[in-house]
């Protein structure tokens, strides 16, 4: 009988960000975004779960040193102690969670493929988004 399982790999990156739209005015902005259009700082919780079937001779799908070398590659490296409107990619996008966790998926789906599950980011320990690719 095969087994399917879910794999989940938590990592911690801090970076700094505004909620900015370059499509309103600065009045705009200013309304819709409140406090968040200057610049602040958080301590993402970021959780990546990967899906599979357990190989029974390995006891396992996916090594999580494998998994959590590739978060580092694509997703730590280019986020972590960065200003996120500073990263190329993320230039012409207003960073919020939900645009991070989608960036994030791109990010890890041709590596980790029909593997990938779910992208999970806490911004803070009361807000959360969760992102499965659809
Ligand atoms: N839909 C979204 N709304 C907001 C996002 C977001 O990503 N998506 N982000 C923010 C801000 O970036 C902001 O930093 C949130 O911080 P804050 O309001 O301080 O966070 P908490 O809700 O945890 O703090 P409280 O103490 O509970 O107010 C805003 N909106
Ligand atoms: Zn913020």
């Amino acid at each position: 009988m095969s087994r399917q399982v879910i794999l989940t790999r938590r990592e911690v990156f801090s970076s700094s960000h505004r909620l900015y739209s370059d499509e309103l005015s600065e009045e705009e902005n200013k309304k819709i975004y409140g406090k968040c259009v200057n610049n602040h700082g958080h301590n993402y919780v970021l959780e990546v779960s990967v899906k599979g079937v357990v190989d029974p001779k390995l006891g396992m799908f996916m090594n999580i040193t494998e998994l959590k070398e590739i978060m580092r590659i694509y997703v730590m490296d280019k986020l972590d102690h960065r200003n996120l409107e500073g990263v190329p990619e993320l230039k012409s996008i207003v960073t919020t969670t939900e645009n991070l966790s989608i960036f994030i998926w791109d990010q890890l789906y041709p590596h980790l493929k029909q593997h990938l599950y779910e992208v999970k980011i806490l911004e803070t320990e009361n807000n959360f988004v969760i992102y499965r690719g659809e």
